[in-house]
């Protein structure tokens, strides 16, 4: 995947959106990080690195799925003995002997069949009677699964259900892709961070936000990872991305994507001697974001993620170019958008892709566009789902089908 060359001109083309997820996509599939083992109850929310497969037959042997009896031959048949789960029964060798069993223990060999408890009778020597149902009341060996046999493919998200099954696979580690490390920089002399806006000066609305939405994406972002304000100056830029680059797999970058006076972000990327993956999107709004790349010394790529300063552009960086990269590094498929039919009508923005805040209306899959969706607002954002994806050239009629970006929201969240 060929890059930008570092130097960039003050205004360049700007790169098509579904191209630039494409891009970000591949290159950070090409610098996943190297996978680690890690023991089940430290995998959640991982990625898997290889195929799962159990490791016998599952299950791993004839299994009782009944109380009952397992007989040989015909009945009636005469008990010679029991076996719990997780014993090992001896061999029933005899026509007409039974032993008692319960769910989920071993049949011993020679059973022909396992009789209901409820549907057997005792009778006054001591034998046992009953009908037998025709479906077998066992589980044979490898009915779910064979040994070695792929179950999940590399790239599934590590899940409780996938935990689950791991475990029963006869597991005790995974090999897996851990969340990447990310960091925050805020840039703008211009923020607060506390107490209301005024007087020129507004609050950082970033700090708080984006270090949520990466944990989302599965992201490891500790406290002293969130720098901010960094004051407005190219050297505290330098350092400020240095140090962070030194611990992070991605930094992210709020403000100064473009060339104002005290917009530093480029000129500092050129000082950190990184190449551009993508500079500007065709995307309203948004459009100034960018992904750079800057080689360790290790010779390992980290990511420099420039988000605009207005806010609600900042999260369309995040879902436009943050996410796939992300599914990238961790090793997973390229995201897939979900579909939903407009109830409104949604403006196109001529050349440039738009993404229109929307909310779902999970009843029938219908996407509304929100109100006060201006991208210093995130009045919209805050009650929306995502955001249409309104293609360019088009504009988004009633009835139309359109992808929607998901915002990544947690279940139970805008219900
Ligand atoms: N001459 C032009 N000026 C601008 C253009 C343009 O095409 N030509 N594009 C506008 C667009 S679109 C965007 S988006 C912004 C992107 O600017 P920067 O990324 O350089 O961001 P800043 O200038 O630092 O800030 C922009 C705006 O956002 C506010 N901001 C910044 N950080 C935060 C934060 N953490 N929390 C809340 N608000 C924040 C900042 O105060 C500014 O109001 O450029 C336009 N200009
Ligand atoms: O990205 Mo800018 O917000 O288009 O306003």
């Amino acid at each position: 995947m060929s890059a930008q060359p570092a130097v960039a001109p003050a205004v360049e083309a700007p790169v098509a959106w579904a191209e630039a997820r494409a891009r970000v996509y591949a290159v950070g599939r090409a610098d996943a990080p190297a996978p680690v083992v890690l023991p089940l109850a430290e995998a959640d929310g991982t990625t898997l690195a290889e195929p799962l497969s159990p490791r016998t037959d599952l299950p791993a042997f004839p299994t009782s799925s009944v109380d009952g009896w397992a007989v040989r031959g015909d009945g009636p048949w005469r008990p010679v003995g029991r076996v719990l789960a997780g014993g090992t029964p001896a061999p029933l060798t005899e026509d007409g002997t039974a032993v008692e069993i319960a769910t989920g223990a071993m049949l011993p060999t020679g059973a022909t069949g396992v009789l209901r408890v409820e549907e057997s009778t005792g009778g006054a020597d001591g034998r046992v009677a009953g009908t037998l149902r025709a479906a077998p009341e066992w589980r044979s060996p490898g009915e779910e699964a064979r040994a070695g046999e792929e179950l999940v493919p590399a790239g599934t998200p590590v899940d409780p259900g996938l935990l689950g099954l791991a475990a029963s696979c006869g597991h005790d580690v995974l090999s897996v892709r851990p969340g990447p490390r990310a960091a925050l920089l805020v840039f703008g002399d211009e923020l607060l961070t506390a107490g209301p806006p005024g007087a020129g000066r507004v609050r950082d609305a970033l700090g708080p936000a984006v270090p949520a939405w990466l944990r989302r994406y599965g992201c490891v972002v500790t406290g002293d990872d969130v720098l901010g304000p960094v004051t407005d100056t190219l050297p505290a830029h330098v350092d400020a991305l240095r140090r962070a680059l030194s611990v992070a797999d991605l930094v992210c970058t709020t403000g100064g994507t473009m060339h104002g006076p005290v917009d530093h972000l480029h000129p500092a990327l050129r000082e950190l001697d990184a190449d551009y993956v993508i500079n500007t999107v065709a995307v309203r709004p948004g459009f100034p974001m960018l992904l750079a790349r800057v080689r360790g010394t290790d010779g390992r790529a980290r990511f420099v993620a420039g988000l605009p300063g207005n806010p609600q552009s900042a999260v369309v960086a995040l879902v436009s170019l943050v996410a796939p990269l992300l599914a990238g590094l961790q090793g997973r498929r390229p995201p897939v958008l979900p579909g939903a039919t407009l109830a409104e009508p949604i403006a196109g923005r001529g050349d440039y892709t738009h993404l229109a805040l929307v909310r779902i209306d999970p009843a029938d899959n219908t996407a509304r566009p929100v109100r006060h969706v201006g991208s210093a607002m995130l009045r919209g954002l805050a009650g929306a789902d995502g955001f249409a994806v309104i293609r360019p050239g088009e504009r988004g009629e009633v009835g139309q089908r359109v992808p929607v970006v998901p915002l990544p929201l947690l279940p139970g969240e805008r219900t």
